[in-house]
């Protein structure tokens, strides 16, 4: 694993709820972190098709017009009765004809499709959070970072406090989904979770175990 040597990163994403997130994991660990939102990056295209090929190509672009170390994150929901969809795609099903997103209808959709294959019962509707972290250093070196987190779809979505499919998501050995958890419950979880719960603690955790090389 190469050091990190500064502690001036760029988180390499335009998602508002996202960046919230990595901010609160990334602020006790002593960065100042400015995401490519705030930098006005070009959003790059996601033209990989897997979660870390696309996570590669947000940090390495963030990377090289920024000149600093950067730190992408690629996530989605899989859902196994619709075969893993719509896992790195999870994105675009929100994605509406004027360019905006509409979660709302995403996780309709999500619901429709389990419904035509008739997957009522808890058990049918078993689903995981995936979020993989790659941070990028100018020159092209990559490392990644894979966290996940299984639990089920609800229906109808519950709560407010998240983003994205947040409300239809209730993890595994919680009675509440991740739209009715405060942030740092998601990120947390309660004793049986080892102090990461969502997936993107998850994948943070081995970042700073593994990734930082302290
Ligand atoms: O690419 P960036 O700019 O980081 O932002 P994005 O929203 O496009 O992010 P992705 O391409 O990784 O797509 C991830 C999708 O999965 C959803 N998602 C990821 N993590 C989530 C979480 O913790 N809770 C709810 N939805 C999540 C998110 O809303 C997106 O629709
Ligand atoms: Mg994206």
């Amino acid at each position: 694993m190469r050091k990190l040597e500064t502690k001036t990163i760029v988180v390499a994403s335009h998602n508002a709820g996202k960046i919230a997130e990595i901010a609160e994991l990334i602020g006790p660990l002593g960065f100042s972190a400015k995401s490519a939102a705030e930098l006005s990056f070009d959003v790059p295209e996601e033209t990989g098709t897997t979660f870390e090929e696309n996570a590669a190509i947000k940090a390495l672009a963030s990377a090289q017009k920024s000149g600093l170390p950067a730190l992408a994150d690629d996530s989605g929901i899989a859902v196994d009765a619709l075969d893993g969809a719509p896992g790195v795609y999870t994105a675009d099903w929100a994605e509406t004809e004027d360019g905006s997103r509409d979660f709302m209808m995403a996780m309709e959709k999500v619901e429709k499709a389990l419904a035509e294959k008739g997957a009522t019962t808890p058990e049918a509707r078993t689903a995981r959070f995936v979020c993989v972290l790659c941070l990028a250093w100018p020159d092209g070196h990559t490392e990644t970072f894979r966290g996940e987190v299984e639990g089920n779809l609800v229906w109808p979505p519950r709560g407010e406090k998240g983003h994205g499919y947040d409300p239809v998501f209730q993890p595994k050995g919680h009675d509440r989904t991740f739209g009715e958890m405060d942030p740092s419950e998601k990120a947390e979880g309660g004793p049986a979770d080892g102090g990461a719960l969502s997936h993107r603690a998850r994948a943070f955790k081995l970042f700073t175990e593994t990734g930082l090389a302290l």
